[in-house]
């Protein structure tokens, strides 16, 4: 199996609050990683860390065997490494279709070019066959702010994807999505992720979310990584149970843990 993320001693301190701290983590190709804790664990800074919007304090990360700390979000991007937001960072006034080109022309310059046209009929076609995977093609022309919060989620995810990612980090893909569109969301974004062979580490609070998309779980509390393994050892764990998803041990009558 090929290592595609390794991070090693990572840390990351904001004054006195230790955010992230010896984080030491190994993704292999293929994987479907995710990522829980309490709020303030650390997970968005981990994420922020790998992804290039924070530089951390101390520690190594390296993508597809290369050291990649200190590269930028954008070059990050053309290696192959890519991610949503908790927020879509989306242009709400323009419609849907002007974020997938925009992005798109984004992602092809490396300076980006006002006076070129934006909808060239290559960025038209590939914007609507991530539409149509992504089963938002009936927005395409309406602006970002017609659309309900699990649809502007999935032009998020879709647009990270654009760049052809070899690896995708999501921070809470289903935050402020209703119950109901929770699971179709997921089955969608794992449909597309599973067609392009992507590798995926995602944050997420809801544990029935975890338990049925993801095979491996790193569990985060206070900034460290208490526990990473199967999905079901984790949160089975006592310590995980107690820190971050907050079951309470029943003792037995004859005082141990049930
Ligand atoms: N820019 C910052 N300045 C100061 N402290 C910060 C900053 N960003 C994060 N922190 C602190 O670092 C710790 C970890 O925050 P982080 O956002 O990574 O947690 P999280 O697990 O993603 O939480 P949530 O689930 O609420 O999003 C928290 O104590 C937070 O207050």
């Amino acid at each position: 199996m090929t290592e595609i993320l390794k991070t090693e001693g990572l840390s990351r301190y904001f004054g006195a609050v230790t955010a992230a701290e010896n984080i030491n983590v190994t993704i292999t190709e293929g994987e479907i990683v995710g990522v829980i804790g309490s709020n303030g664990a650390g997970k968005t800074t981990f994420i922020n860390m790998v992804t290039g919007y924070l530089p951390p304090s101390k520690g190594s990360i390296s993508f597809d065997g290369k050291p990649i700390k200190g590269l930028g979000p954008r070059k990050l991007m053309r290696k192959g490494l890519t991610r949503s937001f908790q927020i879509p960072q989306l242009f709400l006034e323009l419609p849907v279709i002007d974020n997938l080109s925009i992005a798109l022309a984004a992602a092809e310059h490396k300076q980006f070019q006002m006076l070129c046209p934006v909808h060239t009929p290559e960025r038209l076609k590939a914007a609507e066959e991530i539409l149509e995977q992504m089963h938002i093609t009936e927005y395409r022309d309406e602006m970002v702010t017609a659309m309900p919060q699990g649809a502007r989620k999935l032009l998020d995810i879709a647009i990270a994807m654009l760049g052809k990612p070899r690896m995708l980090l999501l921070d809470e893909p289903t935050s402020g999505v209703s119950m109901e569109e929770k699971y179709t969301l997921m089955d969608t974004v794992m449909e597309a992720v599973r067609a392009r062979g992507l590798t995926v580490l995602f944050v997420e609070h809801d544990m029935e979310i975890v338990q049925r998309y993801v095979t491996r779980v790193l569990a985060f509390a206070s900034g460290v990584v208490i526990k990473d393994g199967p999905v079901d050892e984790v949160l089975a764990d006592e310590k995980v149970q107690e820190l971050v998803t907050g079951k309470q041990h029943k003792p037995t009558a004859s005082g141990g843990d049930a």
